[in-house]
């Protein structure tokens, strides 16, 4: 049996803050405001794979009113996640993901950041794709307030 997922996530770029995403950071005058360390990417992953086995999304597993959270590595709440999704008895197909972000220019540390998804998601690399996009400049990606990510996630259940 099959279940699929999707995942959307925004977080603010503020002064101040690491850039962290997709488990790694990236060298960037900003970085992302969230309760966690706001990995976006990660975050957008972990909804997706709650959503394909229908346990809600990050904020009902990891309330961001919880003092445990904060600064929390986003790395430690997928692995939590992912260990969900295994007691349900399903595995890894393949996940598709994009970073809407003007900047920084993403795709030198995609490879480091694929690496780490599937590290997470005890995946092959070839199971995890991620892409980037700008939105031409245009709205609040565009203006580099924020960067924003997608997922969709395949889950295969080995038992039935
Ligand atoms: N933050 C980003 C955004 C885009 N890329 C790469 O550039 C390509 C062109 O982006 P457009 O938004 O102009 O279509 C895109 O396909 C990515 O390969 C990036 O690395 N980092
Ligand atoms: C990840 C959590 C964990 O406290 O906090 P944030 O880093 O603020 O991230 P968000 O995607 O806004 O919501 C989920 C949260 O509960």
């Amino acid at each position: 049996m099959f279940r699929i997922g999707q995942g959307f996530d925004v977080h603010q770029l503020v002064e101040g803050r690491p850039l962290i995403l997709g488990g790694i950071e990236i060298p960037y005058e900003k970085g992302l405001l969230g309760h966690s360390d706001a990995d976006v990417l990660l975050h957008t992953v972990a909804d997706a794979c709650l959503g394909a086995i229908g346990a809600g999304d990050i904020g009902k597993h990891f309330p961001d009113t919880d003092p445990a959270y904060k600064n929390a590595d986003s790395a430690n709440l997928l692995k939590h996640v992912w260990n969900l999704v295994k007691e349900k008895g399903y595995i890894l197909g393949n996940v598709d993901c994009t970073i809407i972000a003007q900047k920084p220019k993403m795709a030198p540390y995609i490879p480091k950041m694929k690496k780490r998804i599937a590290g997470l998601l005890e995946a092959n690399e070839e199971q995890v794709n991620i892409k980037a996009t700008t939105t031409e400049k245009l709205g609040f990606t565009g203006r580099g307030e924020g960067i924003a990510a997608q997922a969709v996630v395949l889950l295969k259940n080995i038992n039935l």
